[in-house]
């Protein structure tokens, strides 16, 4: 079995300046997960074209800002992560190169190997988020793993959640004391796996 060695990470895209190259089938794919995952993420979106669901999508969204226009060097200026989703290749190897000379950190939406981060597939349950990834083998099944798990978690996860941060809140003691008594009181979550060991 082959390993997947990405290490995943969960960016606050409200406080990084985000570039989408591109305003097609993908650009819009792209962009409704960032929203959908953080409606007040900071986006810029550079395109000569834009899809009208695109433009439909984002007009609720004050932080998303739409510039029709070709792509130039100049876009990368002041951003953090790029996601290059052009139909047209060269260009984006264009936009990978420059990316790749500022420390931009970016993502060629036709070409896994000049990714430097992959969207993952994201299961949300309230405060609980779980990023799948195939390691580029398949979206598709990530996208399906995400459906079987938005399904069979409970909802009352997130009330789950909500308790235990309260009562961290409340603990006192040093950390050692803090992290016993939180692993006490959740252990009834694993007893089966702990009896069985
Ligand atoms: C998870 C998800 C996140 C998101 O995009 O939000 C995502 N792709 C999704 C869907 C999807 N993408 C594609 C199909 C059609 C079926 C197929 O081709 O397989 C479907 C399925 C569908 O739409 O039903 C086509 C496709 N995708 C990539 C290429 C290029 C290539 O492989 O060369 C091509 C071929 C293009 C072509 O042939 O022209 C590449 C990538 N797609 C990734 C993520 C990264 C790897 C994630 C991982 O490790 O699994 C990676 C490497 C880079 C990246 O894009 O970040 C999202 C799930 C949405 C959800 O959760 O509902
Ligand atoms: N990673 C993924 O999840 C995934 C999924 C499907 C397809 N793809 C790949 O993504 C690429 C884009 O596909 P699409 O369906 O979105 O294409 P599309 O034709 O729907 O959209 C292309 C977009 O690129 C823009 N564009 C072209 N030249 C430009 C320039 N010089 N400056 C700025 N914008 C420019 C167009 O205006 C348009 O908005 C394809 O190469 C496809 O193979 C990736």
């Amino acid at each position: 079995m082959s390993d997947n060695h990405l290490f995943p990470v969960f960016f606050k895209v409200d406080r990084l300046n985000v570039l989408v190259v591109g305003g097609g089938h993908v650009g819009h794919e792209k962009v409704s997960a960032l929203l959908s995952n953080c409606p007040t993420a900071s986006l810029t979106i550079v395109a000569t074209e834009f899809r009208p669901e695109l433009t439909a999508l984002v007009k609720d969204y004050p932080h998303v800002e739409m510039v029709q226009k070709p792509f130039s060097c100049g876009d990368l200026f002041g951003k953090d992560l790029v996601i290059a989703a052009t139909n047209d290749h060269d260009l984006n190897v264009t936009i990978w190169e420059k990316a790749r000379s500022c420390k931009v950190l970016i993502n060629v939406a036709d070409t896994p190997d000049l990714c430097d981060f992959y969207l993952g597939s994201v299961v949300q349950k309230g405060n609980l988020k779980i990023a799948i990834s195939t390691n580029g083998k398949s979206p598709t099944i990530a996208k399906r793993l995400k459906q079987v798990l938005q399904e069979c978690l409970p909802d009352s996860l997130d009330a789950v959640l909500e308790k235990l941060h309260l009562i961290r809140n409340r603990l006192s003691g040093d950390f050692a004391a803090k992290v016993a008594k939180l692993n006490a009181l959740t252990d009834v979550l694993v007893e089966e796996e702990t009896h069985k060991h």
